[in-house]
């Protein structure tokens, strides 16, 4: 397929958005909105910075679309629009033409995700009614996982829930985890279906994954992007039994206690701040809390790690990516102390070494191979995107 896909990551409070040119797989125009719905809000497309509020997601969008036309470059050449969508439950395990009827699936699976689903969906009316001519297409953060076997994804609870109401393991992230997952086989010149790795996706949300052969068998997040790993505002793994021991001694809701959960927690919640750098910075001037809550984000990742060594037997990459995992060496060595008997090491001189490129930062002849391997979920959408078009056409 010629022509481009222009890529849209609709955010709970920003859209990232990307013209990908598929012959050359390059992008031509990129840029985000940031901070809708709040004051303060930003877009920046390219060199052009516009610094107003932007109260939601359908406002920013028709920006970007007036950014597009005043600025350039121009969109006639677009032939697909690429959606991110975070929740697909059992359903969506392939990219999927977006139509009415599945908007509306979307929209139900809304309470699975509840910080994701709704700017995703708004972001997919807006830019539908924009492009009414072109194809659009929903690529899924939980369609990587649908390979997890059910004894990883079921929880051990009433059947009826499982059968009836869909609670499993779904994970997220899967798009990243693909992407990385497979730069880490041609890094190390091995085929794809035949590396074992851990893919530590630690953004703004944290998950790991682990991926035997190119397919993921087990995930760190689960029915929600609640679980697993400490993430910015997210708490990760807790006692299931939080919000009802909340509920007695406190008289907190359940509501109440899930959105703390899910906004005020991790970070955020353990020492004031949800950007690494600033914990780092925190830690530097001798904070306790962020000095603990660098602890916790280090073990639980090394938890997890030895989880997944174990459920995959053989290891041959671990695969650091996402805003922390790609530009904070400090986080990475934590993360990894103490794995050598594993034959997990990281080489401080290469880890420390700053570079954009995807790159070996263990030592030579290391038993497992540690990277970091820059995700690109955009261009991982615009390709599904353009594979999914072209399998309509034929
Ligand atoms: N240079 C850096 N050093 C350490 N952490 C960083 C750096 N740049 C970004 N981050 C971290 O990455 C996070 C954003 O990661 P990203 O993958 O873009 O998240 P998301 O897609 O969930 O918004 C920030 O919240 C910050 O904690
Ligand atoms: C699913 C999820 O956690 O996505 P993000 O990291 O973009 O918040
Ligand atoms: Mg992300």
């Amino acid at each position: 397929m010629t022509g481009q896909v222009l890529v849209l990551n609709s955010g709970s409070s920003s859209i990232k958005y990307r013209l990908i040119d598929l012959a050359s797989r390059r992008w031509t125009a990129r840029g985000l909105v940031e901070r809708i719905g709040e004051n303060g809000g930003l877009l920046v497309h390219g060199d052009v910075r516009v610094e107003r509020r932007f109260p939601s997601h359908e406002e920013g969008l028709r920006a970007v679309l007036a950014a597009f036309a005043e600025h350039g470059p121009s969109l006639d050449g677009v032939t697909a629009v690429g959606h991110r969508v975070v929740h697909g439950g059992s359903r969506f395990v392939e990219p999927t033409l977006i139509d009415e009827e599945v908007e509306r699936a979307i929209e139900e699976l809304a309470p699975l995700a509840p910080l994701h689903n709704p700017a995703n969906l708004e972001g997919i009316r807006v830019a539908r009614r924009a492009f009414p001519g072109l194809p659009h297409v929903a690529v899924f953060d939980t369609a990587f996982h649908a390979t997890i076997p059910p004894y990883a994804h079921t929880y051990a609870v009433p059947r009826e829930w499982t059968d009836e109401l869909g609670v499993r393991r779904y994970g997220f992230h899967g798009t990243s985890a693909a992407y990385v997952s497979r730069r880490a086989a041609e890094l190390l010149g091995r085929p794809y279906d035949e590396v074992n790795s851990i893919v530590l996706h630690l953004g703004n949300g944290a998950s790991a994954t682990a991926v035997r052969g190119g397919r993921s068998v087990d995930t760190s997040m689960g029915i929600t992007p609640l679980p697993g790993l400490v993430m910015g505002t997210r708490s990760g793994d807790v006692d299931p039994a939080l919000p009802a021991y909340l509920n007695r001694v406190a008289g907190m809701s359940v509501q109440d206690v899930d959105a703390a959960l899910n906004r005020d927690s991790g970070l955020l919640g353990m020492c004031g701040a949800n950007d690494m750098r600033e914990v780092w910075r925190l830690v530097d001037a001798g904070d306790p809390h962020a000095r603990l809550a660098m602890d916790v984000y280090g073990y639980r990742v090394r938890a997890y790690v030895g989880a997944y060594v174990a459920a995959l037997g053989r290891v041959d990459a671990i695969v650091f990516t996402a805003g922390v995992g790609e530009n904070d060496s400090r986080t990475r060595s934590l993360a990894l102390t103490g794995l050598s008997r594993l034959g997990i090491e990281v080489d401080a001189g290469r880890n420390a070494a700053p570079s954009r490129e995807a790159r070996v930062v263990s030592p030579d002849g290391a038993e497992v191979a540690v990277l970091v391997v820059p995700t690109d979920e955009e261009l991982e959408i615009a390709d599904q995107t353009a594979a999914r078009v072209a399998a309509l056409a034929r």
